[in-house]
């Protein structure tokens, strides 16, 4: 339209030339001025938008710098031309279709060009990637092994908890029974108190529950500690033996072992073992005492095991006419139990082949023996099942009956002196008898079997620094036979006595008759004389007592049983 006012005005002069031309070439002049002003004024205008332009840019290029690679210089260079160029195209005649279909394809053209160019660019930025990626699985490493370290401290953690049961430390355990047996003993269950930490580690929990179960199921005597916290004193008490019919065992039923047994299956235990002990209130006795007044739910401390002695590889495994007796006094009826569970738990299938076993079992009063006693309950058990091989009998204080020197005689069947020595004197006495009236039939007559002991224990000469029954070795604790189980001392533990009669090889001695004596210090030092201190350790001294008589008597008493203090 501007353009064909503009040719319009252009032509005017020629069409009215004649009357008014300077005028119309005033016009014109005007017209052309004021579009020569108005030109200029929009070449400012856009020359003032293209820097303003520019300078956004610019701010926008920093910025953009600071996050993203610099644009190359080139495209710096295309955008100021466009943006001049765009400046111009608005200054110049609006572009005829033709010219806008030109301008597109160019635009067209030009970005193809571009993203050829990024194309070409882009294995340069490929050759920065790997330096990226480097980073990467540096990264990815340096994570590996921090887990792995973290991983390995939080094993060692739990490795390094405390077995639920161990020698070094006391551990919690729970009261979660508690039964009165007479005016002075009771029986305390007892359970362990896991961790949170055992939680976390449940198989190596399991492992630690399995093995304190084995543990409680372990041959011969043993005993653990119990911590009075109060007085920071410990004393030994001896576990009943664990095993289903006297349900030491104690089935968890809580509702987070349930959960876990759930989420866990097989791998969590049914069964918690237990732990049971039986206790007699001493009189002023710290420990005792102090245990008496806990109720269920308490927590006392345990630490152990304290193996004793094993009652099996003493007595022997195959020897089936072998012998063991069991003085008890009291609780010590405890150790006594727990040899004659080991007995028959190892010659269960072979019968023939246990060794006869005794126990005189001394009471205070007919209370403590009553028939439902689950003392008394256990001891018939054994009784049955063993059929007839494992028997006991009471003693009351209360009613007059005492173990004798007799008992000892008739249970040990230790035979007559030989024929040489003079003939004991009879007596009348019953306090008495048991040192020779009961031996005058036998004296005349011995038995076949107690010729043959006589015989052998004669030929045999005892090597004095035999470990397995040199009175020397003897006397060192009884807690010596634990290191031969642990295979500290297996050298040791071999029988070196020697065994050569006129020239002949006899049957080595290793086992033999077992003489256990077991119950509160009075009873031990009158049936077979003191224990005593050495070096740290309790030791067994030599034998005396009621047992250290008979066997002045009775040479069979000392060469073919051994006496144990327990
Ligand atoms: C291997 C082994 C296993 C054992 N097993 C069992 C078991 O299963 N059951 C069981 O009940 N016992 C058992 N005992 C015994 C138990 O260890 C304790 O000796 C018993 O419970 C008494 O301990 P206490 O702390 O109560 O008494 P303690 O404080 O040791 O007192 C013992 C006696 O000394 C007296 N006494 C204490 N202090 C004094 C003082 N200042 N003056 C005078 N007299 C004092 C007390 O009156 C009491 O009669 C076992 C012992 C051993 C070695």
């Amino acid at each position: 339209m501007s353009g064909r006012l503009l040719s319009a005005g252009l032509r005017l002069p020629r069409q009215v030339a004649a009357d008014g031309r300077l005028d119309l070439m005033k016009m014109k002049c005007v017209s052309l001025s004021s579009h020569h002003a108005q030109r200029r004024t929009l070449q400012r205008i856009y020359e003032q938008k293209i820097q303003h332009r520019h300078f956004h840019a610019s701010v926008s290029q920093a910025a953009q710098s600071r996050f993203s690679p610099p644009k190359s210089k080139k495209d710096d260079q295309h955008y100021s031309q466009e943006e001049l160029k765009t400046a111009r195209g608005q200054d110049e005649p609006r572009p005829s279709r033709k010219e806008k279909k030109r301008e597109r394809e160019k635009q067209k053209r030009e970005e193809d060009e571009t993203s050829r160019s990024q194309k070409r660019e882009e294995p340069e930025n490929e050759s920065e990637e790997p330096e990226n990626e480097s980073m990467g699985p540096g990264t990815m490493a340096a994570g590996i092994v921090i887990v792995a370290v973290f991983g390995y401290l939080f094993w060692q953690v739990l490795e390094g908890l405390p077995e639920p049961l161990n020698g070094q430390t006391f551990s919690p355990f729970e009261i979660i029974d508690r039964q009165q047996v007479s005016p002075t003993a009771f029986i305390i269950t007892v359970k362990p108190v896991l961790s949170r930490w055992h939680m976390f580690w449940w198989p190596a929990t399991v492992a630690e529950l399995n093995r304190l179960e084995v543990g409680l199921e372990r041959e011969g005597t043993w005993a653990v500690e119990i911590k009075q916290p109060e007085l920071q004193v410990a004393r030994d008490y001896t576990p009943l033996p664990n095993h289903k019919g006297f349900s030491a065992v104690h089935e968890d039923t809580s509702a987070w072992t349930i959960a876990r047994r759930i989420v866990l299956g097989s791998l969590t235990p049914q069964l918690i073992p237990a732990v049971k002990l039986l206790i007699r209130k001493t009189d002023g006795g710290e420990v005792s005492s102090w245990l008496s007044r806990r109720k269920v739910g308490d927590i006392i401390e345990l630490r152990g095991p304290h193996q004793s002695f094993d009652v099996v590889e003493r007595a022997g495994r195959k020897e089936g006419d072998k012998r063991v007796v069991f003085l008890a006094g009291g609780t010590g009826i405890a150790p006594a139990l727990q040899a004659a569970e080991s007995i028959l738990q190892c010659h269960s299938h072979v019968m023939k082949q246990m060794p006869q076993v005794d126990i005189i079992w001394a009471n205070r009063s007919r209370e403590d023996c009553r028939p439902d006693n689950p003392i008394i309950e256990e001891l018939e058990r054994f009784k049955r099942e063993s059929r007839g091989k494992i028997n006991y009998v009471c003693t009351v204080d209360e009613e007059g009956s005492f173990i004798t020197a007799d008992d000892i005689i008739t249970k040990t069947q230790i035979a007559a002196p030989p024929p040489t020595q003079p003939s004991p004197t009879p007596t009348t006495s019953p306090q008495k008898s048991w040192f020779w009236s009961s031996t005058s039939s036998r004296q005349a007559a011995p038995a076949p079997e107690a010729q043959r002991s006589h015989l052998s224990s004669a030929a045999r000469q005892e090597d004095p620094d035999c470990y397995f029954h040199s009175p020397k070795i003897l006397i060192t604790s009884a807690g010596e036979d634990h290191e031969k189980v642990e295979g500290k001392n297996q050298r040791r533990w071999e029988c070196t006595c020697g065994t050569k009669l006129g020239g002949v090889d006899l049957e080595k001695p290793r086992y033999k008759n077992l003489l256990m004596v077991s119950g509160p210090e009075g009873f031990i030092n009158y049936f077979a004389g003191p224990k005593y201190w050495a070096d740290g350790k309790e030791r067994q001294g030599p034998v005396g007592g009621v047992i250290g008589e008979l066997a002045k008597k009775y040479p069979n008493l000392a060469s073919d049983w051994l006496v144990l203090k327990l």
